[in-house]
């Protein structure tokens, strides 16, 4: 019979610091090392032993020869038009994923990925159209944060100041990895961000989203709901054959009663879809079910579908139909849109080269 040995070593970052502290003592080093090495890993961002200073070149070796440290590449960058870049990402398994950098008058954004793909295909977004090849893992997510604050900081001088859960996949079908990578950039031990600053965009997993509610979380929650009838939001995201808009209400609600964090819902009007006044009062209907605001945007075309944008007027006449009901309501343009790095457009695909 033949043994197969694999010659991969343990990403280093799957340890916790008390699993660390034991290795180290089980392999005749201090145990308080434990916490510098997780320092260099997590906030001073390492990707190799060697930049470890404050170990002897012993204790580095020791740790290489048995871990590695599977930080992602920056594998392109583009920028766009309006400042936005684009950014791929290389795994260390090769799969490759996307983040962007949003530079705003107020605020340095960035949009990252928490999965390769994603597998509940809608019909609107070119993410959807990729097979779901794997999850990231939190190291991963946090990464991202990581390479594009220094975007930031290189670009326009300034460090990110929001995150949100906007790119490649569905957060909530990822949902330890991506809690595990908030709770990274949000300690002290980590980037210290605020969670305020935070946002998770879901499909709609109605189940995951009471979770969050039972774990209290304080970071954002934004529902993309784009339809508020089953009918149309059935045709658009196949998702809601499951998921409701009723459960998705009762598990919003449940959320809001957990966590007390306003919901916000993103609509995209489609022409000649759910662009008429039926559809706004049906959306001011579900906004009444829980504290919420709305925020349109912009859809940005895809090549596998021929959804248009609706015209002006009419956006106009819907968002004021929700203002003059006392909805909080925010019309989003979209930004990188020259070189596909707005919402729904990530799918590794390459403009103008
Ligand atoms: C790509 S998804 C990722 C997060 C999560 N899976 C979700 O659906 O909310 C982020 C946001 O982009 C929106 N989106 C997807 N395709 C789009 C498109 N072509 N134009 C504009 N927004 C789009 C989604 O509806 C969602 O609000
Ligand atoms: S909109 Fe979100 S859930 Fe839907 S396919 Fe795109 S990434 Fe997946």
């Amino acid at each position: 019979m033949t043994e197969t040995i694999s010659l991969s070593k343990q990403d280093i970052r799957k340890l916790t610091v008390a699993q660390l502290k034991d290795w180290l003592t089980q392999h005749g080093e201090q145990g308080f090392r434990a916490k510098q090495i997780v320092e260099w890993l997590w906030k001073k961002s390492a990707t190799s032993f060697d930049e470890m200073s404050n170990l002897s070149l012993k204790t580095r070796e020791l740790l290489s020869e048995h871990f590695e440290i599977r930080a992602i590449s920056n594998a392109k960058s583009q920028k766009s038009n309006d400042g936005t870049v684009k950014s791929a990402f290389k795994l260390h398994d090769g799969h490759l994923i996307e983040g962007v950098l949003i530079p705003a008058d107020d605020r340095m954004t960035a949009c990252v990925s928490s999965q390769v793909g994603c597998s509940l295909t809608c019909k609107f977004c070119a993410t959807g159209y990729m097979d779901r090849k794997r999850n990231l893992d939190a190291a991963e997510m946090y990464d991202q944060v990581v390479a594009i604050d220094r975007q930031a900081k290189e670009n326009f001088s300034v460090p990110l100041t929001n995150i949100v859960y906007m790119g490649m996949g569905e957060p909530l079908l990822n949902y330890a990895n991506v809690l595990e990578s908030i709770e990274k950039i949000t300690s002290p031990e980590g980037l210290g961000m605020s969670p305020k600053r935070i946002t998770v965009s879901t499909a709609g997993i109605a189940k995951m989203i009471k979770k969050l509610g039972d774990d209290e979380v304080k970071f954002n929650l934004a529902l993309s709901l784009h339809a508020a009838n089953d009918l149309k939001r059935n045709q658009i995201m196949p998702i809601n054959e499951s998921n409701s808009l009723e459960n998705l209400a009762e598990a919003l609600q449940y959320f809001y009663r957990k966590t007390k964090n306003r919901i916000t819902f993103e609509y995209i009007v489609f022409n000649n879809f759910n662009d008429t006044l039926q559809d706004a009062k049906e959306l001011w209907e579900f906004t009444k079910k829980v504290p919420a605001k709305v925020n349109i945007i912009e859809y940005n075309p895809i090549a596998e579908a021929d959804f248009k944008n609706t015209g002006v007027d009419k956006l106009e006449q819907f968002a004021r139909f929700l203002d003059s009901k006392g909805v909080i309501v925010n019309v989003r343009r979209s930004r990188g849109k020259d070189i596909d790095a707005a919402c729904g457009q990530l799918a590794n695909r390459e403009k103008n080269e």
